[in-house]
Formats: C-alpha cells, sequence, structure tokens
C-alpha cells in the first residue's frame, strides 16, 4: 500500500488520480505511477496530470529524483490515447497536443535524475515517455517497446525523432522509425534502447540501486551536464510549439489519417475476438 505512512507524501488522491505520486521525502524519490486502466493511453486529462505533477516534483527543493512508472500490471504505456486523434475536432486535437508537449517538455527538461521502469509494453508515446528519461530498466519476457507510429499510418514527430536519434543514434532510428519497430527487452537492450534488463519482480529494485550511483553525483554538476547534452532537442520545439501543434491537428484530420487509424483501431479489437 502506497502513501500510508511518513515519510512519504501523496500529490495525487490514492486510487482516484490517474497519475499517483508518492515523494519519499526521507530519501528524496518521487515515484510517478500511470494509472488509467487498461493500458494507461495517454489522453489529455492524463498528459495534464502528468505536465502538473512534473512541475510541482521540479518545485519541490525536497526532491532530487523521479521514478516513472505504471500502477498497472503488464503495461507500461500504449502510448497516446488514438481516441484522441480519431473523429475529433481540430480544438481539441490542439489542446491535446500542447498538453503532451508541456508533459514531455517537464520530463525531458526536468532537473531530477529521471528513471523509468518498464514493467510492461511501451510502444509509441509509451516508449517517448521511457526514452525521456536519464535511465531505463525493463521487465525481460513478452513486453514489446518502441516507436510503432507508421504502423499507424501516422508519422513520429521531430522531436519523438530527436529524443530517439540521442539515445540510440541515427542508423538504429532510421530502421526503427521507418519500420515501426517494436523490440523485446534483450532486442532493445542490444540497440541501447533501454540499459538494464531484468526478471519482472527485480525491476524496482534494480531502478533503486542504480539510483543511488545517481545520487551520489553532486546535483549542480550533473543538471549542468543533463542540460547542455539536452538543450538543443528542447528549444527545438519550444521555439516552434504553436506550429507544431497547428500541424499535428492538420496532419491528424487528413481523410487519409483518419481511414488509417479507423483501420488500425479496428485490427486492435479483432485482436481480442
Ligand atoms: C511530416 C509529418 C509530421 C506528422 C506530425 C504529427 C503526426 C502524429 C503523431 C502522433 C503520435 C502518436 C504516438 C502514439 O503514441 S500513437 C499510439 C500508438 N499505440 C499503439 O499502437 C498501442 C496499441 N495497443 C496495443 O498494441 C495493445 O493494446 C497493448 C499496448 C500491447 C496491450 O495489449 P493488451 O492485449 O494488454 O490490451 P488490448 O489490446 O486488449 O487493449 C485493451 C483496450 O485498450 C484499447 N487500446 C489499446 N491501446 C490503445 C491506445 N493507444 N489508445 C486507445 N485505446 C487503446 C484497446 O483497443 C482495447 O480496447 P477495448 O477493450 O475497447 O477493445
Amino acid at each position: 500500500q502506497v502513501c500510508t505512512q511518513v515519510p512519504y507524501r501523496c500529490y495525487s488522491t490514492p486510487g482516484v488520480g490517474q497519475v499517483q505520486v508518492d515523494m519519499n521525502s526521507e530519501t528524496g524519490v518521487a515515484t510517478v505511477r500511470l494509472n488509467r486502466p487498461p493500458v494507461n493511453s495517454l489522453n489529455l486529462d492524463v498528459l495534464t496530470e502528468l505536465g502538473i505533477a512534473l512541475e510541482k516534483l521540479d518545485a519541490d527543493r525536497t526532491c532530487r529524483a523521479m521514478v516513472l512508472a505504471s500502477a498497472v500490471p503488464g503495461i507500461f504505456s500504449a502510448g497516446l490515447d488514438i481516441l484522441e486523434m480519431y473523429q475529433s475536432t481540430p480544438e481539441r486535437c490542439v489542446a491535446f497536443w500542447r498538453a503532451l508537449q508541456d508533459a514531455w517538455l517537464g520530463l525531458y527538461g526536468s532537473r531530477l535524475v529521471t528513471m523509468a521502469a518498464i514493467e510492461g509494453h511501451s510502444p509509441a508515446g509509451g516508449c517517448l515517455l521511457a526514452m525521456s528519461c536519464d535511465y531505463r530498466v525493463m521487465a525481460d519476457g513478452k513486453f514489446q517497446i518502441g516507436l510503432n507510429e507508421t504502423r499507424l499510418g501516422i508519422v513520429a514527430p521531430f522531436w519523438f525523432e530527436d529524443v530517439m536519434l540521442n539515445t540510440i543514434g541515427h542508423r538504429e532510428t532510421e530502421k526503427a522509425l521507418q519500420l515501426g519497430a517494436m523490440y523485446s527487452a534483450q532486442q532493445a537492450l542490444s540497440i541501447g534502447l533501454v540499459d538494464k534488463v531484468v526478471p519482472l519482480a527485480e525491476v524496482m529494485p534494480t531502478v533503486q540501486g542504480e539510483l543511488k550511483n545517481w545520487l551520489q553525483i553532486p546535483d549542480a554538476a550533473r543538471v549542468i551536464t543533463k542540460t547542455s547534452m539536452r538543450k538543443q532537442v528542447l528549444d527545438r520545439l519550444r521555439s516552434q510549439k504553436e506550429k507544431d501543434a497547428q500541424f499535428f491537428a492538420d496532419f491528424i484530420g487528413r481523410d487519409s489519417v483518419q481511414r488509417s487509424l479507423g483501420a488500425y483501431i479496428a485490427s486492435l479489437q479483432k485482436r481480442k475476438s
């Protein structure tokens, strides 16, 4: 049970919030769990909650690190909620995209040590969240991770691409994005998409162990280094947020894209029958 005793502090109501934040003020480590069953798809509400949670943690001087995880077994995140992109309005699309931009700028630009505990599938937007952390530990087994956008007939935006480039390099990114490739944990490890693969039950203990190394480094020096490494990619989006949001809404509204998304949703439903 989380958040029941000192030194834990909750930023969300247990069992209610779609983004649950448990702050351990003794260690300075916050755990942020996505909690939107069945698959933690990222809709406008979740992205808004996530953006706010990240902003609060960044402002909390007692907080030094954050673990991004899931409260839903078997899933890290299924990525963006496809229903936000299918038969939506241009206004809603723009609001949705702004919330994604803000959550991502907060995560990729966070001063905290950020670690992803990937205890389930992590396609598309889920993979973006994981890649935006400083370190990734993934559960071995049947779970998959990757930017699969082209398989849906959509295109990973330039900032998704930039983050992947910074994570696995140009050649692997080119293949991964064109093919919309999804990788097993072992394959992801072999191309550097994740940093460690362990059995499911060991993901959290491994993250906690790795955090000890990172927290030995003085914050100021680490933060200056992180900022210097990530600034260019962050600034590229910051300088064209509105244009990017408008471009997304226009692109998603195209008939051909809507047809592809409709077919993809049908294929997801068909898998079950
Ligand atoms: C120059 C051009 C520039 C272009 C610029 C703009 C372009 C736009 C870019 C937009 C970027 C998008 C990034 C994304 O994140 S798109 C989302 C991609 N996500 C996926 O493809 C994941 C699909 N889901 C799965 O593969 C599986 O669900 C799973 C994650 C492997 C889990 O499998 P599991 O068997 O456990 O669960 P189910 O498949 O039975 O799913 C349960 C129900 O959830 C629904 N579902 C699944 N994923 C999503 C989703 N992402 N959004 C909404 N709903 C989702 C699924 O349909 C089931 O619903 P049901 O119970 O009602 O049938």
